[in-house]
């Protein structure tokens, strides 16, 4: 039997836009009110998507939600019409406005915590919704991205879906950005690292003062046990949160794993040097690298404004990987000669290839959280949603389909017209059909 780490990436969808929603993620307020672009958005996650099937990777798409979410608005005590919704919501609650038109369910890095069948007690796929209670933009995300998973894996013989943790910060859950698979080969049993902020039970606990922790430990041990992970499978670790209140806000801007590597900041995790003995002593004789980079050699501050750590770390032979980076990090003298002399050490990382993913980048979305990693069999790579995997064709129609639908600049008043909600529809009902989704999205229920 074969086995791979499938990347399916978030297509950015067509109301991509910068609306400083985000408080502790240090891009997004800094980019707030700036026009984007929702085109070249699209077009730089398919050149990313395209680069990895290039290398040899199997590569899915995953679609974007419908926004602007009108339900939202609605249920906030905007009445009347489509246009009169968004008219007064634009007067009188321009954040509600600009949350239900974030284009945030790109990074679905955030959209699922996801177990392959081999660390799962009944030998299934497990996928669990991430809730992201924590920012209104992004907690009206599950439910839909629960739809668009059931469309993509829907073989129950072979994948398990859970609903999504309770709707309460107290099981404030942000999916696989604050969990890491490590496992000598995809298909064996491996250790699923979840990275909490802070406990919501225990207070002694410390926790960030400045910027909130989005993930709990409470709700890392409910996806867990919702996966039929077992206590030698599952390890629950502490984020730093020093690194929170520097802008850390998800675990994946500080660390990244991939099979036996584990590269990560000095300042990433707490009792770092215990925590790692301990991975170690459950891997056994297999080697594992731990790749440490120091303050001095990155700070914490670059890593943030680099992205250094939110690279995909993807197996192209057997011992053999790629870093996947953003052009941010070439861009800093420092962190591409760090780069430059990792990959000439010995470790199994050999090539770094920069992505620009600018779009992204200014929202706090690097190349890692613009993807959710599944680690399938053969058999279950075939029970896939077919329509959804990577290739020329599909690459292809793709960009032709961003170009007839999607504008290349989306400002705070193009927000208020009624005819980017038609334009939307139009492009999400086709798209369901390119990608054989059927009818996930609220429009297409009514
Ligand atoms: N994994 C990367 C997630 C980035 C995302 N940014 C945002 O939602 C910014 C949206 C805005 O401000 O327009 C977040 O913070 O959850």
């Amino acid at each position: 039997m074969k086995h791979f780490e499938v990347n399916f990436d978030g297509l950015v969808g067509p109301t991509h836009n910068y609306a400083g929603l985000s408080f502790g993620n240090v891009a997004s307020l800094s980019n707030a009110q700036n026009a984007s672009n929702p085109k070249e958005a699209a077009k730089q996650g398919l050149l990313k998507m395209k680069a990895l099937h290039d290398l040899g990777l199997t590569q899915g798409v995953l679609a974007p939600q419908q926004r602007p979410d009108l339900n939202l608005l609605r249920r906030i005590g905007f009445t009347g019409n489509d246009s009169q919704v968004l008219q007064q919501s634009a007067k009188k609650a321009p954040d509600a406005l600009l949350a239900s038109y974030s284009a945030s369910s790109m990074w679905t890095a955030n959209a699922a915590t996801v177990s392959p069948s081999a660390d799962t007690e009944n030998g299934k796929v497990h996928f669990t919704p991430a809730n992201l209670t924590n920012k209104l933009h992004r907690s009206i995300e599950p439910q839909v991205t629960g739809n668009i998973l059931k469309a993509v894996f829907a073989d129950a013989k072979y994948f398990e879906h859970h609903q999504h943790l309770p709707e309460n910060d107290y099981y404030g859950d942000e999916g696989a950005a604050n969990h890491t698979r490590l496992c000598s080969n995809y298909g064996e049993a491996g250790l699923e690292l979840f990275v909490y902020g802070r406990s919501a039970a225990d207070s002694s606990v410390v926790a960030p003062t400045k910027f909130p922790a989005r993930q709990t430990l409470e709700a890392s041990q409910a996806v867990a046990r919702l996966h039929g992970l077992d206590q030698d499978t599952a390890i629950f670790m502490q984020q730093n949160p020093g690194v929170i209140d520097q802008g850390v806000f998800h675990n994946d801007v500080i660390a990244v794993g991939n099979q036996n590597v584990l590269f990560y900041h000095q300042q990433a995790f707490l009792n770092t040097q215990q925590q790692l003995q301990h991975i170690q002593q459950r891997f056994g004789d297999n080697k594992l690298h731990f790749i440490e980079v120091s303050d001095k050699e990155v700070s914490v501050a670059e890593a943030v404004k680099t992205y250094l750590f939110n690279t995909q770390i993807v197996t192209t032979a057997p011992g053999e990987m790629a870093i996947i980076a953003p052009t941010n990090c070439q861009e800093s003298a420092q962190v591409s000669a760090y780069l430059e002399d990792l990959v000439s050490r010995d470790t199994p990382i050999k090539q770094v290839h920069y992505f620009d993913v600018k779009q992204s980048m200014s929202n706090g979305g690097g190349p890692a959280c613009l993807r959710l990693r599944v680690a399938l069999n053969d058999m279950e790579l075939a029970a896939v949603n077919q329509h959804t995997i990577m290739n020329e064709q599909l690459f292809a129609t793709l960009n032709q389909w961003v170009d007839k639908h999607y504008r290349d600049s989306l400002a705070f008043d193009d927000l208020r017209d009624p005819q980017l909600i038609t334009e939307v529809n139009t492009a999400l009902d086709e798209l369901t059909q390119i990608l054989h989704l059927g009818s996930v999205y609220p429009f297409q229920q009514a």
